[in-house]
């Protein structure tokens, strides 16, 4: 991966630790929010990324290009596997059991993605410093050990669930959320 500065954990970044009350080996992982083009049941074009946690640090998930998400005729746009990747790190925030966005998203693309090919997306933490969390990812074609034809590597910065319900709908937060205390 050629990542920058920016989403390299500096000297004496600390290592993600499973939280309490975390998602158990083996754990599917949510939708955080049904209408999500990530990750949402409801969104009729979205990604549809459903993930588990094989071992509670890291992130696994499948994603299969499909029509409403090409570039070129019969290829995935570079802009929606940026998104897939986005998605995977983002459930992350199931193993930190805190809230966190996308500060910085670096991608490297090593091959086309045909429309119908399966993406085997794996997301795991390289470090945590104050709240910065660096992240990476990678996107495997066809199965668990093919050809990795999309990379990232992220900044990920922890927020308060304020930050969702001052700048997004309070109302779809909360009505998702009802564990976390929301004060618009
Ligand atoms: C309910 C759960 C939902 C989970 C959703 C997951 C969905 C998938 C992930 C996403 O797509 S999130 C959507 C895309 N991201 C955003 O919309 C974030 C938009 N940006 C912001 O809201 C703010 O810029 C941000 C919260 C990231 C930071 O603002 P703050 O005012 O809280 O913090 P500040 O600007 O002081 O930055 C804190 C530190 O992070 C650093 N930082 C922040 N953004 C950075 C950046 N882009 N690049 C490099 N460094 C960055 C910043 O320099 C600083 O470093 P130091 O502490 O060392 O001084």
């Amino acid at each position: 991966m050629t990542r920058s500065s920016v989403t390299t954990p500096p000297p004496g970044a600390g290592r993600l630790q499973a939280a309490p009350g975390g998602p158990a080996p083996g754990s599917p992982l949510g939708s955080h929010y049904g209408d999500c083009f990530g990750c949402g049941e409801r969104h009729p074009t979205g990604l549809h990324l459903r993930a588990t946690t094989p071992d509670g640090l890291t992130v696994v998930a499948e994603f299969t290009v499909g029509e409403a998400h090409q570039g070129a005729p019969g290829l995935a746009h570079g802009g929606v596997l940026a998104a897939a990747m986005d998605e995977v790190i983002g459930m992350s925030v199931w193993l930190f059991q805190r809230p966190y966005v996308t500060g910085r998203l670096e991608t490297d693309y090593l091959a086309p993605v045909p429309v119908g090919t399966t993406l085997h997306l794996r997301a795991w933490c390289t470090g945590v410093s104050g709240r910065k969390a660096y992240l990476e990812a990678e996107g495997r074609a066809g199965s668990p050990d093919g050809p990795v034809a999309v990379r990232a590597a992220a900044l990920f910065i922890e927020v308060g669930m304020e930050h969702f319900a001052r700048h997004g709908d309070a109302k779809a937060i909360a009505d998702e959320h009802h564990e976390y205390e929301v004060n618009p």
